[in-house]
Protein backbone atom coordinates (compact mmCIF):
# COMPACT_ATOMS: atom_id res chain seq x y z
CA UNK A 1 0.00 0.00 0.00
CA UNK A 2 0.96 3.21 -1.06
CA UNK A 3 0.76 5.41 2.14
CA UNK A 4 2.02 8.66 1.44
CA UNK A 5 0.41 11.03 3.04
CA UNK A 6 -1.07 14.67 1.71
CA UNK A 7 -0.16 17.93 3.41
CA UNK A 8 -4.31 17.33 4.54
CA UNK A 9 -3.74 14.36 6.31
CA UNK A 10 -0.75 15.34 8.15
CA UNK A 11 -2.85 19.05 9.42
CA UNK A 12 -6.04 16.43 9.78
CA UNK A 13 -4.26 14.48 11.96
CA UNK A 14 -3.28 17.24 14.54
CA UNK A 15 -6.54 19.10 14.49
CA UNK A 16 -6.69 22.85 16.75
CA UNK A 17 -9.99 23.15 17.55
CA UNK A 18 -11.34 26.38 17.95
CA UNK A 19 -14.65 27.53 18.67
CA UNK A 20 -16.37 29.23 16.05
CA UNK A 21 -18.65 31.34 18.73
CA UNK A 22 -15.67 32.50 19.79
CA UNK A 23 -15.25 34.97 16.49
CA UNK A 24 -15.94 38.95 17.82
CA UNK A 25 -18.07 41.18 16.30
CA UNK A 26 -15.09 43.39 15.40
CA UNK A 27 -16.84 46.77 16.85
CA UNK A 28 -15.70 46.82 20.15
CA UNK A 29 -12.95 45.22 22.13
CA UNK A 30 -13.79 42.49 25.13
CA UNK A 31 -11.35 41.71 27.30
CA UNK A 32 -10.64 38.30 26.05
CA UNK A 33 -9.67 40.22 22.75
CA UNK A 34 -7.54 42.43 25.11
CA UNK A 35 -3.75 41.74 25.23
CA UNK A 36 -0.99 42.43 28.35
CA UNK A 37 2.63 41.44 28.02
CA UNK A 38 1.36 38.55 30.28
CA UNK A 39 -0.23 37.20 27.61
CA UNK A 40 2.63 37.23 25.42
CA UNK A 41 6.09 37.79 26.30
CA UNK A 42 6.99 39.98 23.17
CA UNK A 43 3.72 41.73 23.08
CA UNK A 44 5.76 45.12 24.18
CA UNK A 45 9.16 43.98 23.23
CA UNK A 46 10.78 46.95 21.62
CA UNK A 47 9.89 48.88 18.37
CA UNK A 48 12.61 49.32 16.02
CA UNK A 49 13.17 52.03 12.83
CA UNK A 50 15.53 48.70 11.41
CA UNK A 51 14.22 47.81 8.02
CA UNK A 52 14.31 44.96 6.54
CA UNK A 53 16.27 44.23 3.26
CA UNK A 54 14.71 44.81 0.16
CA UNK A 55 15.86 42.35 -2.69
CA UNK A 56 15.80 43.03 -6.70
CA UNK A 57 15.63 40.09 -8.19
CA UNK A 58 16.86 41.01 -11.33
CA UNK A 59 20.54 42.42 -9.48
CA UNK A 60 23.65 40.29 -10.56
CA UNK A 61 24.46 39.73 -6.72
CA UNK A 62 20.84 38.48 -5.97
CA UNK A 63 22.17 34.85 -4.39
CA UNK A 64 24.76 36.52 -2.05
CA UNK A 65 21.85 39.14 -1.06
CA UNK A 66 18.96 36.50 -0.52
CA UNK A 67 21.63 34.68 1.54
CA UNK A 68 22.58 37.49 3.44
CA UNK A 69 19.44 38.51 4.40
CA UNK A 70 18.33 35.04 5.56
CA UNK A 71 21.59 34.68 7.71
CA UNK A 72 20.70 38.32 9.17
CA UNK A 73 17.28 38.48 9.48
CA UNK A 74 15.58 35.06 7.96
CA UNK A 75 13.11 37.13 6.33
CA UNK A 76 13.28 39.85 3.12
CA UNK A 77 11.26 41.63 0.65
CA UNK A 78 11.94 41.17 -2.95
CA UNK A 79 10.75 42.91 -5.96
CA UNK A 80 11.30 42.21 -9.76
CA UNK A 81 9.68 38.65 -8.94
CA UNK A 82 7.86 37.87 -12.03
CA UNK A 83 4.18 37.47 -10.47
CA UNK A 84 2.10 39.84 -12.34
CA UNK A 85 0.69 42.91 -10.73
CA UNK A 86 -2.93 41.88 -12.04
CA UNK A 87 -2.54 38.35 -10.63
CA UNK A 88 -1.51 40.52 -6.95
CA UNK A 89 -4.51 42.72 -7.90
CA UNK A 90 -6.97 39.16 -8.40
CA UNK A 91 -5.47 37.42 -5.45
CA UNK A 92 -6.40 40.65 -2.87
CA UNK A 93 -9.66 40.91 -4.67
CA UNK A 94 -10.50 37.42 -4.07
CA UNK A 95 -9.24 38.03 -0.09
CA UNK A 96 -11.41 41.09 0.16
CA UNK A 97 -14.29 39.77 -1.81
CA UNK A 98 -14.16 36.88 0.45
CA UNK A 99 -14.21 38.39 3.84
CA UNK A 100 -16.71 41.30 2.96
CA UNK A 101 -19.29 38.36 2.83
CA UNK A 102 -21.72 38.43 5.93
CA UNK A 103 -20.90 36.29 8.37
CA UNK A 104 -23.79 33.87 7.92
CA UNK A 105 -21.95 33.51 4.27
CA UNK A 106 -18.58 33.01 5.16
CA UNK A 107 -20.04 29.81 8.35
CA UNK A 108 -21.13 28.21 5.28
CA UNK A 109 -17.43 27.21 4.56
CA UNK A 110 -16.72 27.28 8.26
CA UNK A 111 -13.64 24.98 8.80
CA UNK A 112 -15.04 21.62 10.40
CA UNK A 113 -14.18 19.92 13.70
CA UNK A 114 -11.29 18.70 12.30
CA UNK A 115 -10.70 20.02 9.02
CA UNK A 116 -8.00 22.02 7.88
CA UNK A 117 -9.50 23.97 4.82
CA UNK A 118 -12.14 26.90 4.94
CA UNK A 119 -12.98 29.57 6.86
CA UNK A 120 -11.95 30.14 10.82
CA UNK A 121 -9.56 32.02 13.19
CA UNK A 122 -5.91 31.55 13.42
CA UNK A 123 -4.31 27.85 14.07
CA UNK A 124 -2.44 29.59 16.55
CA UNK A 125 -5.14 30.65 18.82
CA UNK A 126 -5.34 27.90 20.75
CA UNK A 127 -2.01 28.42 22.34
CA UNK A 128 -3.06 31.98 23.86
CA UNK A 129 -6.00 33.15 26.39
CA UNK A 130 -6.75 36.15 24.47
CA UNK A 131 -8.23 36.00 21.45
CA UNK A 132 -7.01 37.60 17.78
CA UNK A 133 -8.39 40.43 15.77
CA UNK A 134 -8.23 38.81 12.75
CA UNK A 135 -10.33 36.10 10.71
CA UNK A 136 -8.72 33.56 8.56
CA UNK A 137 -9.45 31.43 5.41
CA UNK A 138 -7.13 28.24 4.38
CA UNK A 139 -6.90 26.81 1.03
CA UNK A 140 -5.36 23.23 0.98
CA UNK A 141 -6.35 21.40 -2.15
CA UNK A 142 -8.94 22.55 -4.20
CA UNK A 143 -10.88 25.33 -2.95
CA UNK A 144 -14.03 24.12 -5.75
CA UNK A 145 -16.06 23.06 -2.45
CA UNK A 146 -15.71 25.75 -0.48
CA UNK A 147 -15.77 28.40 -2.58
CA UNK A 148 -19.59 27.01 -4.52
CA UNK A 149 -20.14 27.51 -0.78
CA UNK A 150 -19.60 30.99 -0.59
CA UNK A 151 -20.05 31.98 -3.78
CA UNK A 152 -22.56 29.60 -5.61
CA UNK A 153 -22.40 31.48 -9.00
CA UNK A 154 -19.09 32.81 -9.36
CA UNK A 155 -16.90 30.18 -7.53
CA UNK A 156 -14.97 29.06 -10.82
CA UNK A 157 -13.89 33.02 -11.53
CA UNK A 158 -12.38 32.59 -7.69
CA UNK A 159 -11.09 28.94 -8.23
CA UNK A 160 -8.83 29.61 -11.53
CA UNK A 161 -7.28 32.99 -9.34
CA UNK A 162 -6.49 30.68 -6.82
CA UNK A 163 -4.71 28.15 -9.14
CA UNK A 164 -2.76 30.91 -11.39
CA UNK A 165 -1.93 32.15 -8.01
CA UNK A 166 -0.49 29.08 -6.85
CA UNK A 167 1.29 27.85 -9.86
CA UNK A 168 3.05 31.39 -9.87
CA UNK A 169 3.81 30.94 -6.14
CA UNK A 170 5.50 27.52 -6.70
CA UNK A 171 8.03 28.95 -9.39
CA UNK A 172 8.69 31.40 -7.40
CA UNK A 173 9.00 29.43 -3.79
CA UNK A 174 11.80 26.91 -6.00
CA UNK A 175 13.79 29.93 -7.27
CA UNK A 176 14.01 31.43 -4.04
CA UNK A 177 15.40 28.16 -2.17
CA UNK A 178 17.77 27.64 -4.65
CA UNK A 179 19.21 31.26 -4.51
CA UNK A 180 19.33 31.12 -0.81
CA UNK A 181 20.77 27.33 -0.32
CA UNK A 182 22.90 28.37 -3.87
CA UNK A 183 24.64 31.00 -1.36
CA UNK A 184 25.69 28.35 0.86
CA UNK A 185 27.01 26.30 -2.00
CA UNK A 186 24.27 23.71 -1.93
CA UNK A 187 23.33 22.96 -5.49
CA UNK A 188 20.54 20.45 -7.27
CA UNK A 189 23.00 17.52 -6.62
CA UNK A 190 22.37 17.86 -2.58
CA UNK A 191 18.86 17.47 -2.36
CA UNK A 192 17.44 15.07 -4.29
CA UNK A 193 13.83 14.98 -4.24
CA UNK A 194 14.04 18.39 -5.97
CA UNK A 195 13.55 16.39 -8.80
CA UNK A 196 14.99 15.52 -12.49
CA UNK A 197 14.27 19.40 -13.24
CA UNK A 198 15.15 20.64 -10.10
CA UNK A 199 11.55 22.42 -9.76
CA UNK A 200 10.48 20.90 -6.58
CA UNK A 201 7.13 19.50 -8.14
CA UNK A 202 7.17 17.22 -5.01
CA UNK A 203 6.55 20.38 -2.66
CA UNK A 204 3.61 20.89 -1.10
CA UNK A 205 1.73 24.26 0.07
CA UNK A 206 -1.45 25.67 1.49
CA UNK A 207 -2.03 29.27 1.19
CA UNK A 208 -3.75 31.41 4.60
CA UNK A 209 -5.78 34.29 3.69
CA UNK A 210 -5.85 36.86 6.36
CA UNK A 211 -8.04 39.66 7.70
CA UNK A 212 -7.58 42.07 10.24
CA UNK A 213 -10.36 44.07 10.12
CA UNK A 214 -10.35 48.36 11.50
CA UNK A 215 -9.65 47.96 15.74
CA UNK A 216 -11.16 50.36 17.77
CA UNK A 217 -7.75 49.60 20.15
CA UNK A 218 -5.47 48.65 18.20
CA UNK A 219 -2.92 49.08 20.93
CA UNK A 220 -4.22 46.57 23.02
CA UNK A 221 -5.43 44.64 20.46
CA UNK A 222 -3.13 41.37 18.21
CA UNK A 223 -3.96 40.96 15.15
CA UNK A 224 -1.32 37.59 14.71
CA UNK A 225 0.73 36.77 17.60
CA UNK A 226 4.31 36.38 17.39
CA UNK A 227 4.91 32.64 15.73
CA UNK A 228 7.28 31.37 13.01
CA UNK A 229 6.16 29.24 10.48
CA UNK A 230 6.26 25.89 9.85
CA UNK A 231 7.29 25.36 6.64
CA UNK A 232 10.31 25.95 4.63
CA UNK A 233 9.33 28.90 2.98
CA UNK A 234 6.60 31.49 3.45
CA UNK A 235 5.91 34.32 0.43
CA UNK A 236 3.88 36.53 1.58
CA UNK A 237 1.23 39.16 0.13
CA UNK A 238 0.29 42.32 2.05
CA UNK A 239 -2.31 44.78 0.70
CA UNK A 240 -1.98 48.44 1.05
CA UNK A 241 -2.19 48.62 4.77
CA UNK A 242 0.72 48.50 7.44
CA UNK A 243 0.77 45.96 9.94
CA UNK A 244 3.85 42.75 9.77
CA UNK A 245 6.49 43.17 12.38
CA UNK A 246 9.60 40.50 12.13
CA UNK A 247 11.70 40.27 15.25
CA UNK A 248 15.30 40.86 15.66
CA UNK A 249 16.82 40.03 18.99
CA UNK A 250 19.38 42.85 18.86
CA UNK A 251 16.67 45.08 17.68
CA UNK A 252 13.34 44.30 18.48
CA UNK A 253 10.02 44.68 16.06
CA UNK A 254 10.79 46.05 13.38
CA UNK A 255 7.61 46.79 11.16
CA UNK A 256 7.68 46.01 7.45
CA UNK A 257 5.49 48.24 5.68
CA UNK A 258 3.96 47.21 2.56
CA UNK A 259 5.57 48.47 -0.42
CA UNK A 260 3.19 48.23 -3.89
CA UNK A 261 4.30 44.94 -5.88
CA UNK A 262 6.22 43.82 -3.57
CA UNK A 263 6.72 40.43 -1.80
CA UNK A 264 8.01 39.36 1.41
CA UNK A 265 9.72 35.83 2.15
CA UNK A 266 9.95 34.17 5.75
CA UNK A 267 12.56 31.88 6.32
CA UNK A 268 10.30 28.67 8.22
CA UNK A 269 11.14 26.40 10.87
CA UNK A 270 12.22 23.46 8.44
CA UNK A 271 14.43 25.45 6.09
CA UNK A 272 16.32 26.27 9.46
CA UNK A 273 16.97 22.70 10.34
CA UNK A 274 17.75 21.64 6.61
CA UNK A 275 20.74 24.62 6.89
CA UNK A 276 21.34 23.26 10.51
CA UNK A 277 20.53 26.62 11.97
CA UNK A 278 22.50 28.83 9.35
CA UNK A 279 19.55 30.81 8.70
CA UNK A 280 16.87 31.65 11.58
CA UNK A 281 13.37 31.29 10.55
CA UNK A 282 12.04 34.72 11.68
CA UNK A 283 9.81 35.07 14.71
CA UNK A 284 6.46 37.86 12.93
CA UNK A 285 3.36 39.06 14.18
CA UNK A 286 0.64 41.19 12.41
CA UNK A 287 -0.62 44.62 14.30
CA UNK A 288 -3.81 46.00 13.17
CA UNK A 289 -4.75 49.65 13.18
CA UNK A 290 -8.07 51.86 13.96
CA UNK A 291 -7.90 53.29 10.21
CA UNK A 292 -7.46 50.57 7.44
CA UNK A 293 -8.61 46.99 7.24
CA UNK A 294 -5.81 44.60 6.25
CA UNK A 295 -5.76 41.54 3.99
CA UNK A 296 -2.22 39.44 3.36
CA UNK A 297 -1.85 36.09 1.71
CA UNK A 298 0.58 33.67 3.05
CA UNK A 299 1.84 30.91 0.84
CA UNK A 300 3.32 27.93 3.01
CA UNK A 301 5.81 26.39 1.37
CA UNK A 302 7.00 22.81 1.86
CA UNK A 303 8.40 19.37 1.34
CA UNK A 304 6.67 16.35 0.86
CA UNK A 305 5.25 15.78 4.44
CA UNK A 306 6.37 11.95 4.33
CA UNK A 307 10.10 13.08 3.10
CA UNK A 308 13.15 13.02 5.80
CA UNK A 309 14.27 16.47 6.80
CA UNK A 310 17.72 17.01 8.23
CA UNK A 311 20.57 18.99 7.99
CA UNK A 312 22.17 18.81 4.64
CA UNK A 313 25.60 16.81 5.01
CA UNK A 314 27.12 19.74 2.83
CA UNK A 315 26.51 21.96 5.83
CA UNK A 316 27.49 19.50 8.54
CA UNK A 317 30.85 19.20 9.62
CA UNK A 318 33.59 18.51 12.48
CA UNK A 319 32.98 21.92 13.51
CA UNK A 320 29.07 22.06 12.90
CA UNK A 321 27.44 19.24 14.02
CA UNK A 322 23.87 18.32 12.73
CA UNK A 323 21.53 20.27 15.38
CA UNK A 324 18.35 18.35 14.70
CA UNK A 325 17.51 15.01 14.06
CA UNK A 326 16.22 13.78 11.14
CA UNK A 327 12.32 14.27 10.73
CA UNK A 328 9.25 14.46 8.79
CA UNK A 329 7.02 17.55 7.87
CA UNK A 330 4.20 15.79 9.49
CA UNK A 331 6.31 14.83 12.66
CA UNK A 332 7.34 18.93 13.32
CA UNK A 333 3.93 19.34 12.82
CA UNK A 334 3.45 17.34 15.22
CA UNK A 335 5.46 18.88 17.50
CA UNK A 336 4.64 22.21 16.98
CA UNK A 337 1.15 21.62 17.75
CA UNK A 338 1.93 20.67 21.27
CA UNK A 339 5.36 22.63 21.98
CA UNK A 340 4.60 25.67 19.12
CA UNK A 341 7.08 28.67 19.56
CA UNK A 342 9.36 26.06 21.52
CA UNK A 343 9.41 23.31 18.88
CA UNK A 344 13.22 23.95 17.66
CA UNK A 345 14.02 24.27 20.81
CA UNK A 346 12.36 21.30 22.27
CA UNK A 347 13.46 18.66 19.02
CA UNK A 348 16.88 20.00 19.26
CA UNK A 349 17.22 19.51 22.82
CA UNK A 350 15.48 16.15 22.73
CA UNK A 351 18.26 15.01 19.77
CA UNK A 352 21.17 16.04 21.95
CA UNK A 353 20.06 14.28 25.22
CA UNK A 354 19.24 11.32 22.82
CA UNK A 355 22.65 11.43 21.23
CA UNK A 356 24.45 11.20 25.05
CA UNK A 357 22.15 8.07 26.10
CA UNK A 358 23.20 6.32 22.68
O1 LIG B 1 -0.63 39.07 8.04
C1 LIG B 1 0.59 38.99 8.06
O2 LIG B 1 1.32 39.89 7.68
C2 LIG B 1 1.25 37.74 8.58
C3 LIG B 1 0.51 36.48 8.26
C4 LIG B 1 1.23 35.27 8.79
O3 LIG B 1 2.22 35.37 9.43
C5 LIG B 1 0.72 33.92 8.51
O4 LIG B 1 -0.37 33.76 7.90
O5 LIG B 1 1.42 32.95 8.89
FE1 LIG C 1 3.28 33.49 9.65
Amino acid sequence: MNSSTTLSDVFRSHPIRIPLSNLADFRHLPDSYTWTPEDDLLFSASDSDESLPFIDLADPHVAARVGHACTAWGAFRITNHGVPSRLLDDIEFLTGSLFRLPVHRKLKAARSENGISGYGVARIASFFNKQMWSEGFTVIGSPLDDFHKLWPMHHLKYCEIITEYEEHMQKLAARLMWLALGSLGVDEKDINWAGLSSDFQGAQAAIQLNHYPICPEPDRAMGLAAHTDSTLMTILYQNNTIGLQVFRDDVGWVTVPPVPGSLVVNVGDLLHILTNGIFPSVLHRARVNHVRSRFSIAYLWGPPSDLMISPLPKLVNPLHSPLYPSLTWKQYLATKATHFNQSLSFIRNYHLSSDQIS
